[in-house]
């Protein structure tokens, strides 16, 4: 996911040509606006931490571009090429590193399983949507 800041920063196409020339096959594309109470459930496994209120209003705060992708070893591959999550500690040339804003406001999310990968690719698509 292209997080609000970096769609509000204008970096879609810089953060697609990155993922793209870096070998990811792009199966579904989508440019949409999360509800707080859908920002809510897509972070629910953080509700209980002090920034989650924070969180929910960001990521609901502004349109955001949600893609399933496609790689060999896709998780590990991707998660390198976003970098750490505070934009400060993440490798140079990683998207956070260069896009992110802050460590709340860090510009991309990644799936960090292929269960949750699963689960977030039909939070946002239906098999309508992909090919
Ligand atoms: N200390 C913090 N202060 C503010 N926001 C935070 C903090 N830690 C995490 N977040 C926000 O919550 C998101 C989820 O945190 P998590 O620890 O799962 O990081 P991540 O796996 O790198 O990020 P993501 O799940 O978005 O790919 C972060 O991307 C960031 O936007």
């Amino acid at each position: 996911m292209i997080k609000p800041d970096a769609v509000a920063d204008g970096h879609i196409g810089a953060i697609l040509d990155i993922i793209t020339k870096n070998g990811f096959k792009i199966v579904a594309l989508k440019y949409t606006k999360l509800s707080a109470e859908k920002a809510g459930q897509f972070y629910e496994v953080h509700k209980e931490r002090p920034f989650y209120a924070g969180l929910v209003e960001f990521m609901s705060s502004g349109p955001i571009v949600a893609a399933i992708l496609e790689k060999d070893n896709a998780i590990t591959e991707f998660r390198t090429l976003i970098g750490a999550t505070n934009p400060a500690d993440a490798a140079e040339g990683t998207i956070r590193n260069l896009y992110a804003r802050s460590i709340g406001e860090n510009a991309v999310h990644g799936s960090d399983s292929d269960e949750n990968a699963d689960i977030e690719g039909n939070f946002f698509f239906s098999a309508f949507e992909r090919f």
